[in-house]
């Protein structure tokens, strides 16, 4: 570790460290490979990352020994709740790692929010759990576990548990299935709440601002198309998210236009089908490699 870069903390393997990894090589940075070591150098900027378990990254980014971090809400979240001075801020929502927090209940059971009242409730998430309880008006007993917490109400250590569920199958293979959502959660990009020296300051903004870039082109699609004068106005309707298209005369074709936009929100089959639909035809989408606005 070297005081003249930037630090951050990323999860060392789990599920969030492939795209944590990923995210910085698409905004440009080599990130050097040590096998089994806890830190990495980037090659071409700044950068230190600290590579650790996912619960010690907001007590790191807290703390200052790390200025950035990326995190899920889940684990933030119950750790703010501990720490509510801690000032951890969230500086981008980085659309992976996307997961809720959720109570489930046993498969055959007929479920009622009442039915909490003063049962046992197993989580690995007790402050989450106890804030969502007092929302509701509930007081359950919190039983917190490290993991596997789906087996607590087979082995008879609580009712109800409260767990990170995505798919539904961890649930359905131990008979229980989701009832409440407490948390929506995907991986965050934060930084301290402690002063950054001004060197890193420059260069945090300037990887701010490449991850924003990476986090807009994902979205974001280049469409070209053909259409009548008449059904220019629909179809700039129909364009997710675009703000100005460019509209260009087709030559030798009186009355017909080339359009041209960046739409910055996800384009699927239907918009494509729908802007046919509206008389567009030649309907080109194309990746955006780099976007900085
Ligand atoms: N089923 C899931 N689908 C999508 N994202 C998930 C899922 N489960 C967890 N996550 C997100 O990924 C993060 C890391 O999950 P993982 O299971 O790798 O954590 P862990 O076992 O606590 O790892 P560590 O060894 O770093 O403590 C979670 O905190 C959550 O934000
Ligand atoms: O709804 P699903 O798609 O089945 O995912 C939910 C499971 O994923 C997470 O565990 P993970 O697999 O990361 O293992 P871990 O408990 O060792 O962290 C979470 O704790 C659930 O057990
Ligand atoms: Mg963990």
């Amino acid at each position: 570790m070297s005081i003249d870069r930037l630090q951050m903390a990323i999860q060392k393997s789990g599920r969030l460290s492939d795209q944590s990894r990923g995210l910085l090589k698409s905004a440009g940075i080599k990130i050097q490979a040590n096998k089994g070591q806890l830190t990495a150098r980037a090659t071409n900027f700044p950068l230190d990352l600290m590579l650790v378990r996912d619960d010690d990254i907001p007590t790191f980014v807290a703390d200052g020994v790390c200025e950035l971090g990326i995190v899920g809400e889940n684990v933030l979240g119950e750790y703010a709740l501990g720490r509510p001075e801690a000032g951890i801020e969230i500086l981008a929502r980085l659309g992976f790692g996307r997961c809720s927090l959720k109570i489930a209940a046993p498969q055959e059971e007929e479920f009622d929010l009442s039915n909490l009242e003063g049962s046992r409730i197993a989580t690995s998430y007790p402050l989450l759990t106890k804030k969502w309880l007092a929302d509701q008006g509930i007081s359950a007993e919190i039983v917190t576990m490290r993991g596997a917490v789906e087996l607590a109400p087979r082995l008879g250590i609580a009712s109800y548990i409260c767990d990170l569920v995505s798919t539904g199958q961890t649930l359905e293979a131990n008979g229980l299935k989701p009832v409440q959502t407490v948390l929506e959660s995907e991986a965050v990009l934060v930084r301290t709440g402690r002063e950054i020296v001004p060197d890193h300051a420059a260069a945090l903004d300037q990887l701010k601002t490449r991850i924003d870039g990476v986090i807009q082109t994902s979205e974001s699609k280049y469409i070209v198309l053909n259409a009548p004068e008449s059904a220019l106005d629909d179809i700039g309707r129909i364009l997710p998210g675009a703000d100005a298209p460019t509209v260009i005369p087709l030559a030798g074709r009186q009355g017909h236009f080339a359009v041209q936009a960046v739409c910055q929100e996800s384009v699927f089959w239907e918009t494509l089908e729908e802007l046919k639909g509206a008389g567009a035809r030649d309907i080109l989408v194309m990746p955006i490699e780099k976007m900085m606005l």
